[in-house]
């Protein structure tokens, strides 16, 4: 199916999207984007100065538009942020214009991946990360399950082996 050789990873943060959607790209010859990249590409600005200067709010708005965009194109593998699933605009956008594959992981290890990363103002706050990331998976756990066309698990597998997994379970 043409509208569908997308590939398009979603889930928390520190659950690999942006490290295994890049060995997907390279080993399928794909164009490999990263919606946070793609944020910091057009703004000029790091992911912690839009959260600065914008709020939250403002970063949604420009993460929906960068996903609207990028899921125009064709023959993409897509690492989204961790929190771009609340918008049921870019959950139906990357319905219906890829294979969704959402990445799943267990708290202990989404804290471990991210702990040593100051790159996610969510995360850069009093309240424990751990806390942070429950309260986190409670809203949108089941947004990425509603999303996703499968899931697999990131914590038992290199990133690398993962990523082999994926392409194995696509026909293309
Ligand atoms: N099996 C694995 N799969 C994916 N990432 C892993 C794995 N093991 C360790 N990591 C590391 O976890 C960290 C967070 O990964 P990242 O791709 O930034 O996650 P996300 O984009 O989902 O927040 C990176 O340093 C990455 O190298
Ligand atoms: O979960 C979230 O709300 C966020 C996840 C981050 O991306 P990763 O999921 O790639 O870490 C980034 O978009 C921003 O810091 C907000
Ligand atoms: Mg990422």
């Amino acid at each position: 199916m043409a509208e569908k050789r997308n590939i398009f990873l979603v889930g928390p943060m520190g659950a690999g999207k942006s490290t295994i959607g890049r060995h997907i790209a390279d080993t399928l010859h794909l164009e490999f984007y990263d919606s946070d990249q793609e944020i910091e590409r057009r703004t000029g600005a790091d992911i912690s100065w839009v959260f600065d200067l914008e709020g939250e709010e403002g970063f949604r708005v420009r993460e929906e538009a960068v996903i609207s965009d990028l899921t125009e194109l064709q023959g993409i593998v897509l690492a989204t942020g961790g929190g771009s699933v609340l918008s049921k605009d870019v959950r139906n956008k990357l319905s219906a214009r890829g294979i969704v594959v959402y990445l799943e992981t267990p708290i202990e290890k989404q804290v471990a991946r991210t702990q040593r990363d100051k790159r996610r103002p969510l995360l850069q706050t009093e309240e424990p990360a751990r806390e942070v990331l429950e309260r986190l998976a409670d809203e949108r756990e089941p947004l990425y399950r509603e999303v996703a066309d499968f899931v697999v698990r990131t914590d038992e597998q290199s990133a690398k082996v993962v990523a082999n997994q994926i392409i194995e379970k696509l026909d293309f």
